[in-house]
């Protein structure tokens, strides 16, 4: 139509068509104009087909939802879906939450990069700044060093580390629990941060530097350190300012990374004398330290400081997830102790299966030296034996999966979103995952997903650290943790050690158990463990 009318205008010679066509032209084409804005600016915002988020009502009196979700959070997250759809708005923990949930919504959510865990992070407490005060190169919001670390130089060596790790694991133990009859642990969860820190220490940076106390201390410590220095309650915006200002002149973190670089310092060294004068017979160490001096240039690291001030953010991410799920693992041992025969009966069986290869390979090979050495069972926990432990692997998947919180993993919206079902997420919004409606579901679980069945993965192909929309404590798609691997083995060595040398573990006040296996993150212990060991 407007074609049509331009033609007749330049094909016109008569002066009056065009004193009649030009007003007509202009009009119609401003309609057009005006059209085509107004229904790019419907497109552009989905006008059409999205929907604003409902927000769930208010007990009378109540100014947040805090109370009704911690009274029993299954309960009240199932009552928001039925009332209000998959999408909802919820006042939590200071916050206006946006909740989506089931497994599509949870799809959508990791895969889409405007929704950011590490803005969401930094939004409550004000911690890039201070993680940026720890490194001197890669200061580059949404860079993945860290991740790639581990890809690289932990999760293809696991195997490797898993003798040291379990050497670490069970001197720790020892030190720490000695022959016990019903020995009281008020805070089971710092006997396990010095077991996995320890551990951790000897994957990230070699036995001679991990073993040293006071690198243990600092793997153990970095973490409640930065929680302190955050601080709880509510981050305002000049609170936030204050901190990002702190950080940036006063880490709490520079006496953390002044210990690994003393510790680091004489090992590289002599590392970097040992490769001179050996040449190609050197034997590299397979470190994480390692691999970050062999790749030095590739991550842009400055110096030593910058290397360690990068290892620190490793542990950050680290040891206290992993402690926190190697303590609460214990509860469920205590509180589902029937199943536990079954696991040391495998446990058992493998140990000495993978004793007696190992044997045979080391005679095989006309090593009988070594033969004697594979005496202590533990000798014989193995990433291989792990592998065949089918049951202990579905009871730590089981584990994870029951103690869920029910939403979880907060992200920021860093722009305005509209959810393929029309939801309109405006830009600034804290979005979670309603983890009731995947980890809680029959139809991803199988029967009885409220009730904790340790074998139910058994036979299933779905390991304890294998990500999807039905098992999200690990996260998912580009991001979800690459310690995944190594942390599921840590919590595997950690469960057949204790069952190796404890007959029994109990809750010191079995009526908290139902808080106990739903502990929050990093809240404080609920109740205490008893420990008996084998006669
Ligand atoms: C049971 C123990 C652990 C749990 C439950 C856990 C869970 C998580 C979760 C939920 C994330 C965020 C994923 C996302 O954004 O979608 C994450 C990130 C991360 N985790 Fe773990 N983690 C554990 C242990 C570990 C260990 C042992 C390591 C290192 C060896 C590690 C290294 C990391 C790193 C480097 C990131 C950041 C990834 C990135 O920025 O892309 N985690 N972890």
């Amino acid at each position: 139509m407007l074609f049509n009318l331009l033609v007749n205008i330049q094909s016109s010679d008569q002066p009056g068509a065009i004193k009649v066509n030009v007003p007509l032209v202009a009009f119609t084409a401003s309609l057009a104009y005006l059209a085509i804005k107004v229904a790019g600016s419907y497109c552009s915002q989905n006008w059409l087909t999205s929907l604003d988020i409902p927000t769930v009502a208010l007990k009378t009196g109540a100014t947040t939802h805090d109370q009704e979700y911690r009274q029993d959070p299954q309960a009240f997250m199932l009552k928001c879906e039925r009332e209000y759809g998959p999408v909802y708005n919820v006042y939590l923990m200071n916050q206006l939450l946006t909740i989506v949930s089931g497994p599509d919504l949870a799809r959508e959510f990791y895969l889409n990069k405007d929704l950011s865990f590490a803005d969401a992070l930094d939004k409550i407490t004000g911690m890039r700044t201070y993680i940026y005060s720890l490194t001197k190169s890669n200061q580059v919001v949404d860079n993945m060093v860290i991740h790639w670390l581990v890809r690289d130089f932990v999760t293809p060596k696991v195997h490797l580390f898993m003798p040291s790790v379990v050497r670490n694991m069970e001197e720790q133990l020892d030190s720490q629990l000695e022959h016990c009859d019903r020995k009281l642990i008020k805070e089971p969860i710092r006997i396990i941060e010095k077991i996995v820190g320890s551990a951790m220490a000897c994957v990230f940076m070699g036995e001679e530097i991990g073993r040293q106390p006071q690198v243990i201390d600092t793997f153990v410590r970095c973490a409640p350190d930065f929680a302190t220095a955050i601080g709880h309650g509510t981050k305002d915006f000049w609170r936030l300012l204050y901190l990002k200002f702190k950080y940036a002149y006063t880490s709490p973190m520079t006496k953390h990374i002044k210990v690994l670089v003393d510790a680091a310092t004489p090992v590289i060294l002599r590392r970097r004398k040992e490769e001179a004068e050996q040449g190609a017979a050197y034997v590299r160490p397979h470190d994480v330290l390692q691999g970050m001096l062999d790749n030095f240039d590739k991550y842009n690291f400055v110096d030593i400081e910058d290397v360690c001030g990068h290892l620190l953010l490793l542990v950050l991410a680290s040891v206290n997830n992993a402690s926190d799920f190697g303590a609460n693992m214990l509860y469920y041992l205590a509180q589902y102790h029937e199943h536990t025969d079954k696991l040391r009966e495998e446990i058992q069986e493998v140990l000495s299966e993978e004793a007696r290869e190992i044997e045979d390979l080391a005679i095989k090979d006309g090593n009988t030296a070594d033969a004697p050495k594979i005496i202590k069972p533990s000798d014989a926990l193995t990433a291989n034996a792990l592998k065949k432990m089918v049951h202990l692997d579905s009871f730590v998947r089981e584990a994870l999966r029951y103690r869920s919180e029910m939403h979880s993993f907060t992200h920021l919206a860093r722009k305005d979103l509209t959810l393929s079902n029309g939801f309109r997420i405006p830009k600034g919004r804290l979005v979670a995952i309603n983890l009731r409606s995947t980890h809680m579901e029959e139809a991803l679980q199988g029967p009885d997903p409220m009730e904790f069945r340790p074998w139910r993965f058994v036979g299933k192909g779905k390991s304890a650290s294998k990500v999807g929309t039905d098992f999200l404590q690990f996260g998912m798609g580009k991001r979800a943790c690459p310690g995944r691997f190594i942390a599921t083995h840590d919590l595997k060595a950690l469960v057949c050690l204790m069952l190796s040398r404890f007959s029994k573990i109990e809750m010191e006040d079995p009526s908290k158990a139902d808080a106990a296996l739903h502990a929050r993150q990093h809240a404080p212990t609920v109740t205490g463990l008893l420990f008996t060991s084998h006669h």
